[in-house]
C-alpha cells in the first residue's frame, strides 16, 4: 500500500506536508528551522516538551485479565471510558493530525528477534521523532521496505481533550486501547509516555502470552559472562548504576526475562540528568552528543553550555540516545539469566541498609511490596520523595495483577541461582530533611563488591525489624554506615521509624496476602528493633 493510503486507513488525511522516517540529521535540521530546539555545545539538541504535565498522581491503571472487546486503559480519563469515547477522541487527534505537518517513525520493541513487536508511532514534532529513533529498535532499511506496525502511537501534543466532549479528566491524557492495539497521547509533548506506552503493552503481551516476566529494571553484564539486573521505580538509579564502565550495558529501563536471556525491549536509553556531571556519571555524560535529544534543559546565561544544576523547568530533565552512545553497549542488548538481582529502593525515612541480601521469601516479600520513595519528576505534584509501595517496583505500568509478575519471578528465582540483593539508593543519617541521600560513589561500590563475590566473603548483621543480612564491612564504604541505626544522631527515633516503616509494609502487604505462602509471609518484616548478630 502506498504510504499515502497507509495514512488515510487510519484516519489520517494530510493536508500538510509528512515526513517518513528521516533520518537523525534531517530531524535535527526540521527542528532547527522550526525553532522547536537549539543544538547545544556537545552537539545534542535541546528542546522543551512544553507545558511539562507528567504522569498525575492519580492515574491507576484497570487490572485485566484478558484482551476483550473493549480492553482500554487510561491514564486522566473519566471512568467508564467506553469504546465509543475513545473512538470519538481517536477521530478527534487524527483529524487534528491531518492539518498539521506530522513525522512518522516507524520502530520495534523486543531485541529478542521471537518476541519483536512493530510499531509506527506518528507524532508532531520531528524531535519526538528523534525521541523514537533512539528509544526503539531501528529496522534495517531492508525490514522498512516491508514495515507494517502491529501496535500504533498517535503522540499530539498540541491536542489539548476538552473534559466535556473527550471524557477525559484534564487536557493531557495517555490511553491504550489494547484491542484496537492503539496508544493515544495528548495535551503533553513529555515522551517518556511513548516509551512507557509500550512497555505496559510488553507487561501484557510477554507474561501473558508467552509465559516471559517483564521487568521494570536496567541490566548490565561483566567480563565473566553474568547478568545483574537492577529493578527500582523512577528515580531510584536504574539508567545511573547499569552505566558502569567495567560492564556491558544491555539496557538501562525494560526487559524481559524468559527461559534463557536476559533482552531489552528498547534501544537506548532515557536518562535523567539533574545534577550530571563528567565526574559521577561519565559514561552517560559523555552520550550527550550530536543525535542526542536533551529535554527541558537550561543553559549558562548567554552560552550554549547546558547547566544540568538548573531545574527551573523541571527535575525531570532528560537525555535520550541510542544505546550505542554507550561505549561499552553490548550488541544485540541479551545477557543470559541474571546471578545477581538487585532491588533499588530510595528510602526516604532512611530506615533501610544501603545494601542487604535477601532470602527467597524476602526477595518476593520486597517485589510484591516495591517500597521505595516517588522523587520530584516524572509524577505531577511531587516536588519531595513520598513515600510509595509500588509492587514490582514498576506499577503504574502493570496491566496485570502484580502477583502474576511475582509468580513468574518466583519461579525462577528457584530455578537459577540468583542472589537478591535490596540496595537504599534514598536516605541515611536520618529520613528526608535530615539525613543525606547515600553517595552515589558508596552505591557503586556495594554493587561492585556484591558484583565481584566480595560480600561472599564478610560476616553480617541481621536487622531485626526487617531480617535483611547487612554486611558488617564493604570495600569502599564506611563500614559504619552500612547499618543504619549507627549513622542516627538519635538511635532511639531510628528504631520508632523502623518499625512505623514496618507498620506500613504490613499494611499495604494485606492486599496480597491470600497469594503469599509461608515462606513470602517469612519475609516480612517483625516488629522488634534491636539489632543482633546473625
Ligand atoms: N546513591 C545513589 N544511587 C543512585 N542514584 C543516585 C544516588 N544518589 C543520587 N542519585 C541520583 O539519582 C538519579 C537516579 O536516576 P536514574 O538513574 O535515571 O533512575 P531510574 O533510571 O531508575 O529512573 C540520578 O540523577 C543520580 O545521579
Ligand atoms: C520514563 C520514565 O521512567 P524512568 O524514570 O524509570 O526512566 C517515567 O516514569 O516517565
Amino acid at each position: 500500500m502506498k504510504k499515502i493510503e497507509q495514512l488515510n486507513a487510519l484516519g489520517i488525511n494530510p493536508r500538510k506536508e509528512y515526513f517518513w522516517n528521516l533520518p537523525v540529521s534531517k530531524l535535527v535540521e526540521h527542528t532547527l528551522q522550526r525553532k522547536q530546539g537549539v543544538l547545544t555545545s556537545t552537539g545534542a539538541l535541546a528542546c522543551d516538551t512544553g507545558e511539562f504535565t507528567g504522569r498525575s498522581p492519580k492515574d491507576k491503571y484497570i487490572v485485566k485479565d484478558s484482551v476483550t472487546e473493549d480492553s482500554i486503559w487510561w491514564g486522566n480519563v473519566n471512568h467508564p471510558f467506553s469504546t465509543e469515547d475513545f473512538d470519538n477522541l481517536y477521530n478527534r487527534v487524527t483529524a487534528f493530525l491531518s492539518d498539521r505537518e506530522i513525522y512518522i517513525k516507524d520502530a520495534q520493541a523486543g531485541s529478542k528477534k521471537e518476541y519483536q513487536l512493530n510499531v509506527r508511532v506518528i507524532t508532531e514534532t520531528p524531535w519526538q521523532s528523534l525521541f523514537v529513533n533512539n528509544l526503539f529498535l531501528r529496522p534495517s532499511k531492508k525490514e522498512l521496505e516491508t514495515f507494517e506496525h502491529e501496535w500504533l502511537i498517535l503522540a499530539a501534543p498540541e491536542f489539548k481533550a476538552d473534559p466535556e466532549i473527550d471524557k477525559t479528566r484534564q487536557h493531557n491524557f495517555t490511553i491504550i486501547n489494547f484491542t484496537k492495539k492503539v496508544i493515544l497521547i495528548g495535551g503533553s509533548a513529555y515522551t517518556g509516555e511513548i516509551k512507557k506506552g509500550i512497555f505496559t503493552i510488553l507487561n501484557y503481551i510477554l507474561p501473558h502470552d508467552k509465559n516471559v516476566l517483564s521487568m521494570h529494571c536496567s541490566a548490565n553484564i561483566g567480563k565473566d559472562g553474568k547478568t545483574a539486573v537492577f529493578f527500582g521505580l523512577s528515580g531510584t538509579g536504574k539508567t545511573t548504576l547499569s552505566a558502569d564502565p567495567s560492564r556491558a550495558l544491555i539496557g538501562d529501563d525494560e526487559h524481559g526475562w524468559d527461559s534463557e536471556n536476559v533482552f531489552n525491549f528498547e534501544g537506548g536509553c532515557y536518562a535523567k540528568c539533574v545534577n550530571l556531571s563528567e565526574e559521577k556519571e561519565p559514561q552517560i555524560f559523555s552520550a550527550v552528543r550530536f543525535g542526542t535529544l536533551l529535554e527541558n534543559v537550561r543553559f549558562y546565561e548567554g552560552s550554549d553550555i547546558v547547566d544540568y544544576d538548573n531545574i527551573q523547568v523541571t527535575e525531570n530533565t532528560r537525555a535520550a540516545y541510542p544505546i550505542n552512545f554507550i561505549d561499552n553497549a553490548k550488541n544485540p542488548s541479551i545477557g543470559g539469566a541474571p546471578t545477581n538481582i538487585f532491588f533499588l529502593t530510595c528510602d526516604a525515612f532512611g530506615v533501610l541498609p544501603p545494601i542487604s541480601k535477601l532470602t527467597v521469601g524476602q526477595a518476593m516479600y520486597h517485589f510484591i511490596s516495591g517500597y521505595t520513595a516517588k522523587v520530584a519528576g516524572t509524577e505531577a505534584g511531587i516536588t519531595e520523595p513520598q513515600t510509595t509501595f509500588s509492587a514490582c517496583f514498576g506499577e503504574p505500568f502493570l496491566p496485570l495483577h502484580p502477583t502474576k509478575y511475582a509468580e513468574l519471578l518466583g519461579k525462577k528465582l528457584k530455578e537459577n541461582n540468583v542472589n537478591v540483593w535490596l540496595v537504599n539508593t534514598g536516605w541515611s543519617g536520618g529520613a528526608y530533611g535530615i539525613g543525606e541521600r547515600i553517595k552515589l560513589s558508596y552505591t557503586r561500590a556495594m554493587i561492585i563488591a556484591a558484583l565481584d563475590g566480595k560480600l561472599d566473603q564478610v560476616d553480617y548483621l541481621k536487622h531485626t525489624v526487617f531480617g535483611l543480612q547487612m554486611p558488617i564491612e564493604c570495600e569502599g564504604v564506611p563500614s559504619n554506615i552500612l547499618n543504619p541505626k549507627n549513622t542516627w544522631e538519635n538511635p532511639q527515633k531510628y528504631d520508632e521509624t523502623a518499625e512505623k516503616l514496618a507498620a506500613q509494609f504490613n499494611e499495604n502487604f494485606k492486599m496480597y496476602q491470600s497469594f503469599a505462602n509461608g515462606e513470602i509471609r517469612s519475609g516480612a518484616p517483625k516488629v522488634a528493633v534491636n539489632l543482633e548478630k546473625a
